[in-house]
């Protein structure tokens, strides 16, 4: 990161709003921001609604802004790669500084005001989430080992956690539960969209799994967390986080996933290439319905228990 390209704006590139959005990762953070709801509404606590929709628009604020220093610190890596050199600052739209302004003064304005509107328990979870995406996982383990995704996971994992902690002031075993999900979830959906972006990394030089270890070892690992998460998933249906229509859904989601890694897996290198390529792109995209579907049902449960008897 440390090239000193992008301090500068050409002039003809004014900055949009548009722009600026971007630097949040809007559409990653939809997932991020609905897991942290699903926490704040399973919790067994009334929340009132304007102070939940603060809460969760705080939430999502501070997600955003480890968005935006995550592209501020990764500028050099984002230029080189085909699915990112279009983001506003390999773009020449906005400026590192001008990155790296918001992603500090949002991050501070979240988690201050999180704390002020919740309680500082998630205040400081949020805080200690923002440090360790962009600090531990960005700045840190991104450029260091193969094994950067599984142990940053745990940056994406924390949402659900802090939503709980918002309503209720605590740390629960349902939380955490919640927390191991994602953490679990977190290795498969990404290795999948490494494999077919595995070119974009390689000129990155960024040691994602697929360039250090090659693919067959990345379709071995995407398995074996698969089986793992399967497990997992299973298992939370039988605690007080799942129910019969929790379980309903993961099992036929847990079945569909380990098809679709079991696919990936078996695929012979030689096969056709298009054809590799489509397998990955669509299990990649059934990880994004995996987790939705999942803290969905997680959501009607806890809806269900608490109005169930009215
Ligand atoms: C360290 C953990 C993670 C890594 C390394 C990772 C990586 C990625 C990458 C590289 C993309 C493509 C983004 C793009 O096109 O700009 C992506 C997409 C996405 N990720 Fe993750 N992810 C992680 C965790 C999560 C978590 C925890 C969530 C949600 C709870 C999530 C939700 C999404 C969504 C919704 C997309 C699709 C965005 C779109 O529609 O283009 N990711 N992820
Ligand atoms: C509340 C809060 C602070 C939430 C943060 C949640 C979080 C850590 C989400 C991770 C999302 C993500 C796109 C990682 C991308 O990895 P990358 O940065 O290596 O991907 P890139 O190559 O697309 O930049």
């Amino acid at each position: 990161m440390t090239d000193a390209s992008f301090e500068t704006r050409p002039e003809t590139q004014d900055a949009q709003f548009g722009d600026y959005f971007a630097l949040l990762k809007p559409r990653v953070m939809t997932l991020v921001v609905f897991t942290a709801f699903v926490g704040l509404l399973a919790a067994p606590v009334g929340v009132h609604p304007f102070l939940g929709f603060c809460a969760v628009l705080f939430i999502a604020l501070g997600g955003g802004a480890s968005g935006a220093l995550n592209m501020w610190y990764d500028s050099d890596i984002d230029a080189v790669m085909k699915r990112t050199a279009k983001r506003p600052i390999p773009a020449g739209k906005v400026t590192r500084d001008e990155a790296l302004a918001l992603g500090l003064t949002l991050s501070a304005f979240a988690v201050v005001f999180l704390g002020l509107a919740t309680n500082w328990l998630a205040g400081g979870l949020l805080a200690f989430t923002i440090f360790f995406y962009v600090v531990i996982y960005t700045m840190w383990l991104k450029r260091l080992t193969p094994q950067n995704i599984v142990i940053g996971g745990a940056a994406g994992a924390f949402p659900p956690m802090i939503g709980w902690a918002a309503a209720t002031g605590e740390i629960s075993t349902a939380s955490v539960l919640m927390f191991c999900l994602t953490f679990l979830w977190t290795p498969p959906h990404f290795w999948a969209l490494a494999l077919f972006v595995r070119m974009d990394y390689d000129n990155a030089t960024v040691p994602m799994l697929t360039v250090t270890h090659g693919r067959r070892a990345t379709r071995t690992h995407i398995l074996v967390y698969t089986i793992l998460l399967a497990a997992f998933a299973i298992g939370l249906g039988f605690t007080q986080v799942g129910g019969p229509l929790y379980l309903a859904v993961a099992l036929l989601l847990n079945a569909l996933f380990l098809k679709g890694a079991f696919d990936i897996w078996r695929r012979d290198e030689a096969a056709s290439e298009a054809d590799n390529f489509r397998a990955e792109k669509k299990f990649f995209k059934l990880s994004l319905l995996y987790l939705f579907a999942h803290f969905g049902a997680i959501l009607v449960e806890a809806g269900l228990s608490r109005f169930g008897g009215l």
